[in-house]
């Protein structure tokens, strides 16, 4: 049947459960032998009493029909547990091979994929391949065995009558090829339209303070009841398409009953054949007339099965474009306890959505013809930047708004790499180190801090050596005294939270660190998440410190105190700070300044200063703009104080 090569990707899924598979398929069809006995039964006693036969032969003509439905109804139930188990387990393995997926995937991907869109394959199309790897196959089993046991007793009665009343079902494969096409296509409008009404309900419910305080209630409601709107048109032109599936079906079987009636009749009435074998005619006619209808629907839920395990494909095909070397280097052992970090000019632009770029297909992930055009220039964020960090310094990046410092500090971990020239640890290419191997080296605090709705000690201690076995006894900082955690975790944490000047905030929390976070627990404010962030990176005592603008939401003066307190706790240590904030910077080793992309002035704070270009005039600006700020303070403590 069209479109349904995608199913051929349930294989792999499928066979772990070949042998309970088979088992439920040996049911199907001994419930469905089960079943078809029963008009044969009933034509015997149909006829015996016809025939006026004594009441005890037609008692057990009786009792064996009984017989036959419950045996027949018991397999109905087993096969039922059997196979739909095997879905279940199926859609479970599903599941987890694209949550494994998922998490192996990087930065461009989900610069390409909206998360509702991921929400909604791992949802809706789940579903719907769950409902193809179990239940289509076993209507589809007992449809064939169920039909092919009443053609052959069928065929038993009357081959002449059975010929002209199938005669009609000539016409279903075609019905079948052309609707399944149908609607393999509009589910899979059906499906893309409901990706599209996640995003949306996920990026307003995310959003919603955003939503709320902008007034913009009613017209995000609007403009959802419109995507609804489209959603149901879809899913009624499907609709429509059940429509004229079933009653097609229905009608050709109907066909067949017209045939056995009125050439059946004929026959009973010439007496070449009984009235019992004319009732049975009529049974088994109406036993292939709900396998055809169930055809109809298997046929469905193939269509829509494959259409939806095309787009779970799209997912579990989906590879990083960052990946480790097949014969990774290993690092030399560190010296001083931190790594020398080179950029050699480095060239970075983002990859280009719909170009191809980078293996890049259409935000879909599908390749697109337009993908493999030559891509017109890209936009640059980092061009020739250059610079060798000694193992143990601290390199500073300051710069406007967009130059490019998270860009550059992206390229250490290697969530990007970049296009020009290439980006050293100790010397070695970070292309030939083993990816989690590099990644061990660093710790790394993003703008964005994010926190898990954990409690806050699992969220520092997140990572952390062990913390993939038992993360409940990983990181109850207050029981590592006891022994009863693996020694030193709780430790490492409380020392981060510390470093992170967190340790103060945690004690005043309800339950320290077994303080739940997030929806469920308590909410922290911008500067502790931050610093939340920043004690997880350094609980695992990394080599390499990346901090990208990590203290922007902290004040000045916590600010200075952490900075103080990273400085001896991160001796030896790289450090990479990017930061819009001079005093973030001005103590490091080397400060490079960018300017859209370029390093426009490189140096130490004394010798940029000197110089009185570019930092100088953005200290300066800064300076000015402190002092306006805490003249206003001052001025407004002032007013609070001559209103008191
Ligand atoms: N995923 C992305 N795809 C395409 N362009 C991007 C992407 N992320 C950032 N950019 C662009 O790259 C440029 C550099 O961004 P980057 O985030 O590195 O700047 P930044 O110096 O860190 O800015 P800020 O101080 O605001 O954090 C900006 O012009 C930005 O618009």
């Amino acid at each position: 049947m069209p479109g349904l090569r995608a199913l051929r990707r349930l294989v792999p899924f499928l066979r772990p459960y070949a042998g309970r598979m088979a088992l439920g398929l040996v049911l199907v069809v001994a419930s469905a032998s089960f079943g078809s006995v029963i008009p044969w039964l009933l034509r015997e006693g149909v006829d015996e009493l016809t025939a006026g036969a004594p009441t005890a032969r037609v008692l057990r003509v009786a009792g064996l029909m009984l017989g036959a439905s419950v045996a027949g109804g018991a397999l109905r139930f087993f096969m039922r547990q059997v196979l739909n188990a095997v879905s279940r387990h199926v859609e479970y393995d599903i599941r987890d091979a694209l949550f494994a997926r998922l998490v192996t995937l990087d930065a461009p991907f989900y610069a390409r994929w909206r998360t509702g869109e991921i929400m909604a394959r791992a949802t809706n199309d789940l579903s719907a391949v769950r409902m193809a790897a179990g239940p289509a196959i076993m209507y589809l089993v007992n449809t064939v065995a169920g039909g092919a046991f009443a053609l052959a007793f069928m065929l038993r009665i009357d081959a002449r009558l059975t010929g002209l009343a199938v005669l009609p079902m000539v016409a279903l494969p075609f019905i079948t090829v052309r609707l399944g096409r149908a609607i393999h296509d509009r589910f899979e409008a059906v499906q893309e339209h409901f990706g599209e009404m996640t995003t949306r309900a996920q990026e307003n419910l995310a959003g919603v303070r955003v939503v709320r305080a902008y007034r913009q209630e009613a017209s995000e409601s609007a403009r959802f009841a419109a995507l609804g709107a489209e959603y149901l048109t879809r899913n009624m032109a499907l609709a429509r398409l059940n429509g004229v599936m079933n009653p097609s079906f229905s009608l050709i079987a109907g066909l067949g009953a017209v045939v056995v009636i009125g050439v059946g009749g004929g026959l009973v009435l010439r007496g070449a054949i009984t009235v019992g074998a004319f009732v049975a005619f009529g049974i088994y006619l109406a036993m292939l007339t709900w396998p055809l209808i169930a055809l109809g629907w298997v046929t469905n839920l193939f269509q829509r099965g494959a259409a939806s395990m095309a787009r779970l494909g799209e997912l579990l095909d989906a590879r990083p474009d960052v990946s480790s070397p097949e014969r990774p280097i290993a690092l030399p052992p560190a010296a001083r306890g931190g790594r020398r970090l080179t950029f050699r000019d480095v060239g970075f632009h983002f990859p280009q959505v719909g170009t191809g770029d980078a293996g890049l297909g259409t935000r879909e992930g599908r390749p697109s013809p337009e993908s493999r055009v030559p891509s017109s220039e890209p936009r640059w964020v980092l061009r020739h930047v250059s610079f060798d960090l000694p193992a143990g310094a601290t390199l500073g990046v300051v710069g406007a708004v967009g130059s490019g410092k998270t860009a550059l500090i992206d390229l250490v971990p290697r969530l990007y790499d970049p296009q020009e020239g290439e980006v050293l640890l100790d010397g070695v290419p970070l292309r030939d180190l083993d990816l989690a191997a590099l990644r061990r080296e660093i710790g790394y605090v993003p703008q964005e801090s994010l926190l898990f709705s954990e409690t806050i000690g699992r969220n520092i201690g997140y990572g952390l050596e062990g913390g993939r076995e038992e993360p409940t006894s990983v990181v109850r900082v207050e029981e590592t005294t006891s022994g009863a955690t693996e020694p030193g975790t709780g430790d490492a944490i409380r020392w981060a939270a510390d470093v992170a000047q967190l340790g103060e905030t945690v004690a005043e929390l309800p339950a320290g660190y077994e303080t739940i976070l997030g929806e469920r627990g308590v909410n922290l404010s911008g500067g502790q998440k931050q610093r939340a962030a920043l004690a997880r990176a350094l609980a695992r005592r990394p080599r390499v410190v990346l901090l990208d603008d990590a203290l922007s939401a902290v004040d000045t003066h916590t600010e200075a105190a952490i900075l103080r307190g990273l400085r001896t706790a991160l001796e030896g240590r790289t450090t990479v700070i990017a930061s819009h904030r001079i005093s973030a910077i001005r103590d490091a080793s080397w400060i490079l300044v960018l300017d859209d992309g370029r390093v426009v002035e490189q140096g130490r704070h004394e010798e940029l200063l000197a110089r009185d270009g570019r930092y100088a005039a953005l200290l300066r600006r800064q300076q000015l703009a402190d002092a306006i700020e805490s003249d206003e303070e001052d001025a407004e403590d002032e007013a609070a104080a001559a209103g008191a």
